[in-house]
């Protein structure tokens, strides 16, 4: 049977999809299944990428989703607005909807799939995260025998392409972040990838799908890296370490079987250079997933760019394909939908168990060192290593790197450093995996 597909943005994504769509030798053969039946723009004279006949485009998005003979709705144009609309018009005219906008989800999910839910029809997300990486269906299928107890990755490709050229080239931020724009890498406001904000929506939709409940992603802890220098990248290199942003959903340790606790948290992370995730470079993403009884796997991959979203987008419409070719069409696919219903409570950051790394600039005499340990002590924050590793005329470059300590018992003990008068700032504090 053959579907028509309607698809909102020819951007970057969309692009790359429908290259796919018009070259299929040698694919899947359910490809030729598929037809293209009207793409959505904003605007009609932009020049394209891609040779369509000029019918086929149009600025009406809504004629789109509400279009009867449109069979799958492909939402390619990001943002919160019209995009969440547009989405729950098309579930409720009974279309199948694939979408790579982690925005949209991790904010909307509720909504979304329980209007999906009502009306039969599939919401796929697979380029949602980790762009070309497979790692939504695995998670909801390959993976569901399993206890999930942590997802821990990278999965902005911007910032790790970002992070990637200022470690191995020393070049400047906003030069990097230019480059990672011109590629196509980064969202239209490229602030939801320097911030962390889209490493934590994609966060939350991964804890939602490996942990069985809704994730609020107002309680989700963000941090970007934004003031990440060059002084810290090389002192993390001297002392055997390489930063990248991490986004991580882990049981909390203070989880009983009443309180199912969750920490889900993006920052920017020392990383041990010997750990998996430390050579991930450039655009490339990798998602460490740990459960029971499986152990540790590593799904790794280009986490942006045109072809390896359009990758997965085309991956979920030829789920979609197959899911309506089958004799059980008639009803929802179990492995293929959410059915969450409760929201996990998460745990606040002072309760987190994490290293630190802290950056001192105090004053250049003799007990600063002293009262610095002295302060943590206090505080029940052990020590690993405490050096003085730079001095600038009469100040000192101080780096601490801690043992594992209660997030809280480390800010106070901050607080209190903070005003002592030998100490004139704290310019880097950032957690150690
Ligand atoms: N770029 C990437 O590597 C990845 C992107 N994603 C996600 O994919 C989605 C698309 O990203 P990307 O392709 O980079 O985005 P682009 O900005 O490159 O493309 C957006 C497309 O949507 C169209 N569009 C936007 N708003 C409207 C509107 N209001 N009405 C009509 N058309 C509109 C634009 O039209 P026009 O061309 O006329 O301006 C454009 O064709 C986003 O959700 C993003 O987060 C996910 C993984 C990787
Ligand atoms: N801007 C995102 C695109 C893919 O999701 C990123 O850089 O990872
Ligand atoms: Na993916």
């Amino acid at each position: 049977m053959a579907f028509k597909i309607g698809l909102l943005g020819l951007g970057t994504v969309g692009t790359g999809t429908v290259q796919i769509l018009l070259d299929t030798n040698g694919r899947h053969p359910l490809l030729q299944g598929l037809s293209l039946h009207r793409v959505g723009v904003r605007s009609l004279s932009k020049p394209r990428q891609v040779e369509l006949p000029e019918t086929l485009l149009t600025t009406d998005l809504e004629e789109i989703v509400t279009d009867p003979n449109v069979d799958i709705v492909v939402e390619l144009i990001g943002g919160l607005e019209p995009a969440r609309s547009l989405i729950l018009k098309a579930i409720s005219h009974g279309k199948h909807v694939v979408t790579a906008n982690k925005a949209v989800i991790s904010r909307y999910a509720d909504e979304i799939f329980t209007a999906a839910n009502e009306k039969g029809v599939y919401v796929m997300l697979e380029a949602a995260v980790g762009g070309g990486i497979p790692v939504i269906q695995p998670l909801k299928q390959s993976l569901g025998a399993n206890r999930i107890h942590r997802i821990m990755g990278i999965v902005n490709g911007t910032t790790n392409y970002i992070l990637t050229r200022m470690q191995l080239e020393g070049v400047d931020f906003s030069e990097v972040l230019a480059i990672a724009q011109e590629l196509g890498y980064a969202e239209a406001d490229p602030t939801a990838d320097v911030d962390g904000l889209d490493a934590a929506d994609k966060i939350a939709i991964l804890a939602s799908l490996g942990f069985g409940g809704r994730i609020k992603l107002s309680e989700v802890y963000c941090e970007g890296i934004r003031n990440i220098n060059a002084s810290d990248i090389s002192y993390a290199d001297r002392l055997g370490f390489v930063i990248k942003l991490l986004a991580i959903a882990s049981r909390d340790s203070q989880a009983t079987a009443e309180n199912d606790l969750l920490s889900i948290r993006v920052h920017p992370t020392l990383v041990p250079k010997a750990h998996p995730l430390a050579s991930i470079n450039d655009v490339y993403n990798a998602i460490l997933i740990e459960g029971e009884p499986i152990g540790q796997v590593m799904f790794f991959g280009p986490g942006a760019g045109a072809g390896p979203t359009a990758s997965a987008v085309v991956s979920d419409i030829l789920n979609i394909a197959a899911v309506l070719n089958s004799p059980l069409s008639g009803e929802v696919h179990p492995l293929m939908s959410c059915t969450h219903q409760h929201y996990c409570n998460l745990a606040p950051m002072e309760d987190l168990i994490t290293r630190f790394y802290a950056r001192f600039i105090t004053q250049d005499e003799s007990g600063v060192i002293g009262k610095l340990g002295t302060c943590f002590g206090n505080h029940d924050v052990s020590i690993e290593s405490i050096v003085q590793i730079d001095t600038h005329g009469e100040l000192a470059e101080i780096v601490v790197v801690t043992h594992d300590v209660r997030e809280g018992n480390f800010r106070q003990a901050l607080d209190e450093i903070q005003s002592f008068n030998v100490v004139n700032r704290i310019p880097s504090i950032l957690r150690v995996l």
